[in-house]
């Protein structure tokens, strides 16, 4: 599905990481581990088209994956460090932006990560991990093959992981293709790793 063949990324004036290379088939799972600086979050910002590609290739289906960069972002979903939430809107209304974009049911992502008696409430006043599980309703909203995932658990408690794992799966199931960087343990069965 996605395939990366020595690919090479710099941040700045400074090489991140040189002759990368990887194939992620419809089903699987690849997890980024690494230090910090590593260069994690900045390959899964390269994928999501984010980044300039300094070198290589990469392919979606065999066929060069930013040739179309419409395509592209529509095939996927990124989910940084950052929650993108807008303050002032309700948890609903956040929710409610992206069913414009992509379609779904708000009222059903809201409870895939259980929010649903929060959903009134502005996303300022949202707890941290109430934050994240709102960005991750997101994921449940309308299907895209490719997930890229950053640091998603980071605040979640053991049952919003559980939410999370329940997601992950679906997806799977359905043919698509996750990569998550983390330094924490993730509900992804059979995943592979990817050292950086
Ligand atoms: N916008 C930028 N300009 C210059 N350098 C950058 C920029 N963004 C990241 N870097 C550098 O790129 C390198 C990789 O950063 P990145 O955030 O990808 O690492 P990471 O593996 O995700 O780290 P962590 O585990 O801490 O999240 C770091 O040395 C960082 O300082």
């Amino acid at each position: 599905m996605l395939e990366g063949r020595d690919l090479a990324c710099w941040r700045g004036e400074r090489a991140v990481f040189a002759g990368l290379s990887f194939t992620l088939p419809p089903g699987g799972a690849l997890l980024l581990v690494g230090a910090n600086g590593a260069g994690k979050s900045s390959l899964l910002r390269l994928l999501a088209g984010l980044v300039p590609l300094a070198e290589g290739e990469l392919l979606w289906q065999g066929q060069d994956a930013l040739a179309d960069r419409v395509a592209h972002a529509a095939r996927l979903r990124y989910l940084s460090h950052q929650d993108a939430l807008k303050p002032s809107l309700s948890a609903r209304e956040n929710l409610s932006f992206f069913a414009r974009l992509w379609g779904g049911d708000t009222e059903a992502a809201l409870d895939s990560v259980g929010l649903s008696d929060l959903a009134e409430l502005p996303a300022r006043v949202l707890s941290s991990g109430q934050k994240r599980r709102l960005a991750l309703a997101r994921l449940a909203l309308a299907p895209a093959p490719l997930w890229l995932l950053d640091e998603p658990t980071v605040g979640l408690d053991a049952a919003s992981v559980d939410r999370l794992g329940v997601l992950l799966a679906k997806h799977r199931a359905a043919g698509g293709a996750v990569m998550a960087a983390t330094h924490l343990p993730l509900p992804l069965p059979g995943a592979q790793e990817l050292r950086l």
